[in-house]
């Protein structure tokens, strides 16, 4: 198994904290003596990079001219032979945590404290890549990521089905009549929806299941579970209660591989494009939107929208004094930006939409099919 190392959050592990650059640019090794208490280990990371990073882009701009990796490149290890860096939200024994390590079997997978974190990981080159949520089967979309993906310019390289098979954990010796409440991960918590409330239980959010199950360890509680993974429980040292307690068996995430870099678009194994794009007000505009990859027999996997943050609301154009919320429309389609039929397909919506960006080529997982 990978080890997780180096970010971390507890302020002790602060001070020894060492991060290594891995890729391709030469930014020197990172070393920590003393942080201010209260500052999050990964915002002082940061901006202790921060010049460094300032001085490289202005010398050779690296950051503006990204060099494509091609898509076999997706499973191997760094240039210089090294393991890849993999970012993932959480602690030890996340369900993120074993998707970075599917997606990059002999990967080092470095925990984060939030999305946002994993997303500035690759963009100040702390780590080569992050794998991030961005659907359930059961408890649908993961907003914040689709909000993030847009945020910054990260570029989706792959993905990961990872099945999810949710357990009751508690301290030994705890029986699930002593149990009053449970812990876990939002995404979590929904998808045991039904069984937790079958079993009375009251819900408490963290930032992750196995920070559930470490919390619930930690301070010993009686009354209070997590709903996490199997791996949680052993790392943690929790009685597994009960196991597969997600509402359906088939509990699937799936998981955005993020790069620097985009990959090479292929046509050799079966490709997936995720695009992002913005409309016009009007009757049937987000029909015509969608008919550009039906006329080219392009099927569509997921179509997700999202509140247009920094112009939420739009006059309408009768100046009857209404107004309209504006959206974003997240698409995946099944066809490689290296298919003509892609191509002319974001050409005819480029025709009409207001914005438009390629998120990412890459290949479709396969596995869980
Ligand atoms: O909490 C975790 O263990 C996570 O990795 C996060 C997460 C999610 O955000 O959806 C990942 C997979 C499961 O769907 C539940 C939680």
């Amino acid at each position: 198994m990978a080890t997780a190392t180096s970010i971390v959050r507890s302020p002790a592990a602060l001070l020894s904290a060492k991060v290594t650059v891995s890729d391709h640019k030469p930014t020197p090794t990172v070393q920590f003596s003393r942080f201010p208490s209260k500052r999050s280990c990964f915002t002082a990371l940061l901006s202790s990079l921060h010049d460094n990073n300032n001085d490289d882009d202005n010398n050779n701009n690296v950051i503006s001219h990204p060099k494509p990796l091609s898509s076999s490149q997706r499973f191997n290890s760094v240039s210089n032979g090294s393991r890849l860096r993999v970012a993932y939200q959480g602690v030890r024994g996340a369900y993120s945590e074993a998707a970075a390590e599917k997606a990059y079997p002999n990967c080092e997978a470095v925990p984060c404290d939030q999305f946002d974190s994993a997303f500035q990981a690759v963009e100040k080159w702390l780590v080569d890549r992050a794998v991030l949520p961005i659907e359930n089967s059961l408890g649908g979309s993961i907003h914040r990521n689709y909000d993030l993906l847009l945020r910054h310019s990260l570029h989706i390289v792959g993905e990961v089905k990872l099945a999810v098979q949710h357990c009751l954990l508690a301290n030994h010796g705890v029986q699930l009549e002593d149990l009053s409440r449970v812990l876990s991960h939002p995404q979590a918590l929904a998808q045991c929806e039904n069984t937790l409330t079958k079993i009375g239980l009251s819900r408490e959010a963290v930032d992750d299941t196995a920070l559930a199950a470490k919390h619930v360890a930690l301070h010993k509680l009686k009354d209070t579970g997590a709903v996490a993974s199997s791996s949680a429980a052993k790392i943690y040292g929790l009685n597994i209660l009960a196991q597969d307690i997600q509402d359906d068996c088939d509990n699937v995430t799936r998981f955005l591989i993020l790069a620097r870099e985009p990959i090479i678009p292929g046509i050799q194994n079966p490709f997936k494009t995720s695009i992002v794009f913005s409309l016009e007000e009007g009757p049937g505009v987000l029909f015509k939107a969608l008919a550009v990859f039906a006329l080219r027999q392009i099927n569509l996997t997921k179509i997700e929208s999202r509140p247009l943050r920094n112009q939420p609301l739009r006059a309408a154009d009768d100046n009857n004094g209404s107004k309209y919320f504006d959206y974003l429309f997240y698409v995946d389609f099944e066809a490689s930006m290296a298919e003509e039929r892609a191509q002319n397909a974001l050409r005819h919506l480029k025709e009409f939409a207001t914005f438009l960006r390629v998120l990412g080529s890459y290949p479709v997982d396969t596995t869980m099919m």
